[in-house]
């Protein structure tokens, strides 16, 4: 059989009609049915494009100039949407980026678990996606002699130099903003990657949705910070909402964004917020989902599919600080939390307290082996909630759970191709998938929460 050829070279100029979008949000055009993948390349588009990468099936191009745009297209609100790695469809309507995420859940219905009959609803959208972040995270440079903060840009740790982002919270974006100012005044010295020098890494600031009071994180390399004093009082001037200055030290060379040791210099060690009518303790280190407003309606379309009538034993695996399970103790009769992290489930422990509820029980270690205990235990279950991390449940897991026959097993996911996988692991242990609901938590980014039915076939 003759060797097929790319049909295009490296740095060539070609007109393309975009047909397809990725999961990541890129515009796929097609050339005798090779594809090649642009960013910001809608479909229905004709662009000019420059292939900067060829393979043997595949090509990847660099959107030089658009012909004729698409009116999916819209001009992105945020100045460094083109630089920045924090967004990735801002150049979309809302519109478009919600039926992009429905079709991702369906593409990996269908190509992954081979089930193309699940009904996948619409996406539960946000009235207004803009601003919902409730933490943001923010790396802290310094070019020119001049203290920058801002994400980095796609593929790099050059910070891009940003002065608002439109998806955070505007009061964690104020503080952000003004924070350059202060560390400038005080002389107090931005991280230097490179050479690994310098004081101030990070800054993290949490907001509370419902109670707005606010958490400011100073992480630095060193374990002093130069006019610590003075530093407090410019930060608290900031708001009146704040409510803790929490310093965390981060001497390694490494990516994670905080060490293990905080301390609170001023204030508080937590803020308050609520989801719901439940009230939650969130420290500098705990998982909170960001989007409070969505995680409402994710935790009630969990509630929905787990159709407790106040009668039910129910797992939450992956627990985090305890929101899911402490949301669903209040219709059920008890409700079993596991979380590996174990200042997690010390928060899950405080959280129900705070809350008066006495039917939710909270272990620390992995799920794997926590929920094979609870077999050997013989322990009866109605309903089990999963909320893994993006690589998906462990197979002890999975096999665990089928041989706990629960009647239902409700699954939170926030990747949908590791979804698929364990949908089709656990229908073949005799679980049937009935139906998905995607709901929209990161709106501008390419990513997608979902919630899953599924049932014990008789
Ligand atoms: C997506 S979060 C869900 C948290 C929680 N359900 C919520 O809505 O806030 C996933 C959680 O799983 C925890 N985790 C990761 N691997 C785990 C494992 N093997 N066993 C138990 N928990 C794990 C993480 O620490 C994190 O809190």
């Amino acid at each position: 059989m003759a060797k097929r050829t790319a049909p295009v070279k490296k740095n060539e100029y070609i007109n393309l009609t975009f047909v397809d979008l990725t999961h990541e949000g890129d515009g796929v055009g097609k050339i005798d049915g090779y594809p090649i993948f642009v960013p910001y390349g809608l479909p229905g588009e004709k662009a000019k494009v420059k292939v900067v990468k060829v393979k043997k099936n595949i090509a990847f191009g660099k959107l030089v100039e658009l012909i004729e745009p698409s009116e999916d297209r819209i001009e992105p609100p945020c100045e460094v949407f083109y630089q920045c790695g924090g967004c990735q469809i801002q150049h979309m309507t809302y519109e478009r980026q919600l039926k992009m995420k429905q079709k991702q859940v369906q593409d990996v219905m269908h190509k992954i678990a081979h089930m193309s009959d699940v009904p996948v609803h619409p996406v539960m959208v946000m009235d207004d996606p803009w601003s919902y972040r409730n933490k943001i995270q923010i790396p802290v440079g310094k070019r020119d002699g001049r203290v920058l903060t801002g994400f980095y840009q796609k593929r790099s740790h050059q910070i891009i130099d940003m002065d608002t982002c439109p998806v955070q919270n505007e009061a964690n974006d104020h503080i952000v903003r003004e924070m350059r100012g202060i560390i400038e005044d005080l002389g107090i010295e931005p991280y230097d990657e490179k050479n690994h020098r310098g004081v101030i890494r990070h800054i993290v600031v949490r907001a509370g949705y419902h109670t707005n009071e606010i958490m400011v994180v100073l992480v630095t390399r060193t374990k002093d910070i130069p006019r610590v004093k003075e530093l407090i009082v410019r930060i608290r001037e900031l708001d009146s909402n704040i409510k803790g200055i929490i310093h965390n030290v981060n001497p390694k060379q490494t990516n994670v964004i905080m060490g293990r040791n905080s301390k609170t210099l001023w204030g508080e060690d937590v803020i308050i917020d609520k989801i719901g009518d439940l009230e939650f303790a969130i420290s500098a280190h705990s998982f909170f989902q960001v989007n409070p407003g969505q995680t409402e309606k994710l935790y009630e379309q969990v509630q929905k599919y787990a159709e407790l009538t106040g009668s039910e034993t129910v797992i939450d695996a992956y627990c985090g600080i305890g929101s899911i399970s402490l949301f669903l103790a209040q219709h059920a009769k008890k409700v079993y939390g596991v979380e590996v992290v174990p200042q997690a489930v010390d928060d899950a422990k405080d959280n129900a307290k705070r809350n008066h509820i006495e039917n939710a029980e909270f272990f620390v270690g992995e799920a794997e082996k926590v929920m094979p205990w609870w077999r050997a235990q013989g322990l009866q279950l109605d309903v089990i909630v999963v909320d893994p991390p993006r690589k998906g449940c462990d197979e002890e897991l999975l096999k665990a759970m089928i041989e706990m026959k629960p009647k239902r097993i409700v699954y939170v996911s926030c990747n949908p191709s590791t979804l698929a996988r364990d949908i089709k692991i656990l229908a073949d242990g005799g679980y049937e998938a009935k139906e998905i609901q995607p709901v929209d938590m990161f709106p501008q980014s390419n990513h997608i929460e979902s919630v899953t039915r599924l049932e014990l076939k008789l």
